[in-house]
């Protein structure tokens, strides 16, 4: 079905993904939630697509959800006050999990050019996106408390993990917006660029993995890194890359890197994913039994 909250598009090997509600600045609503689930579920399956990039429309990246009128917004209390308490459905399923989960199941690597205001979800559903690029006009919120919630998309597992503890803290309890220089020196982002080349260089990055590496070697090395994040011990890590290391080995992309590489040629790797086990390292995160749809 052709989404009509965002925009999907595949060239050589990238699938962009455009939040398109510029009138509404991205805000976001249940409609684009699973808009947004179904397109990473596109990118995953479709073998041509090796990265992905995800960006906003018009001047914001995505200002968070729609506090104003209309379908999957919360301008209607009557909806809020109908959410079942006390459940894991508590916040609809095709909320902020599925912003951010079914991106950090990917099999492929996320890029998130931040184009401008990204606050609220729009702020947490970039925190499982490999990458954040952010343009000088960016800016970023997680301004939860100062609208009586808390952070969602499970961003109390990932913003820690990104920027640690004390960065977290200080802009969750805050709620403040803050700009692209802090962003960066909070290390939330690993760039800032003028805002004319905010596209061209995430898609300048996502090329270069794109043309020169193993997809089913990265997709286990970036499953390998973010599962370890949870791990008890480096020998947890050890045991994962000892077995992807030696079923990967015995592969066809590794015998096309190294013929390549002798050969001065570039690499023409062929290895498919596989079923979602790639290389020893299973999909992660597997949702646990209560919370499987
Ligand atoms: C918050 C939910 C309450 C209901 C609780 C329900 C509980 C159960 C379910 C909860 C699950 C939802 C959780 C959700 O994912 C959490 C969030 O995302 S909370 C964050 C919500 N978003 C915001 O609070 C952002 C508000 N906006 C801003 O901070 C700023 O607008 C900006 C994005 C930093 C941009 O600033 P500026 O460039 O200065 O632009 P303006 O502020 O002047 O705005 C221009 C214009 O746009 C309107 N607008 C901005 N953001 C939103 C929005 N999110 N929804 C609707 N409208 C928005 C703004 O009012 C201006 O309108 P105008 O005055 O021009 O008519």
């Amino acid at each position: 079905m052709t989404p009509t909250q965002l925009r999907y598009e595949v060239a050589d090997g990238v699938a962009t993904i455009t939040l398109d509600r510029p009138d509404r600045m991205n805000a976001f609503t249940t409609v684009m939630a699973a808009e947004l689930a179904a397109a990473a579920a596109a990118a995953d399956a479709d073998d041509a697509v090796r990265v992905v990039v995800v960006t906003g429309a018009g001047r914001a990246f995505c200002a968070g959800a729609d506090l104003g009128g209309g379908e999957g917004t919360f301008a209607d209390r009557s909806a809020v006050d109908a959410l079942p308490r006390g459940t894991v459905d508590g916040v609809p399923r095709d909320w902020g999990g599925i912003a951010s989960l079914p991106f950090a199941a990917l099999r492929k690597p996320v890029i998130a050019a931040v184009n401008g205001p990204a606050v609220g979800i729009g702020a947490t559903m970039t925190l499982p996106m490999d990458v954040r690029i952010a343009g000088e006009s960016a800016r970023f919120g997680f301004v939860f408390a100062r609208r009586g919630i808390v952070p969602e998309a499970a961003s109390t597992w990932f913003l820690p993990r990104v920027v640690g503890i004390s960065q977290a803290m200080e802009w969750v309890a805050t709620g403040r917006v803050f700009d692209a220089a802090e962003a960066l020196r909070g290390r939330l982002v690993s760039r800032v660029v003028p805002d004319a080349d905010l596209l061209p260089t995430a898609l300048e990055l996502a090329r270069e993995i794109a043309d020169n590496t193993s997809g089913v070697a990265v997709a286990a090395a970036r499953q390998m890194l973010w599962s370890m994040l949870g791990a008890a011990s480096p020998w947890d890590a050890h045991r994962a890359e000892s077995r992807a290391l030696v079923e990967l080995g015995a592969g066809p992309d590794a015998a096309e890197g190294v013929a390549s590489f002798l050969g001065k040629r570039p690499p023409r790797f062929t290895a498919p994913l596989g079923d979602g086990a790639v290389a020893g390292v299973t999909r992660w995160p597997q949702p646990p039994p209560d919370l499987v749809p």
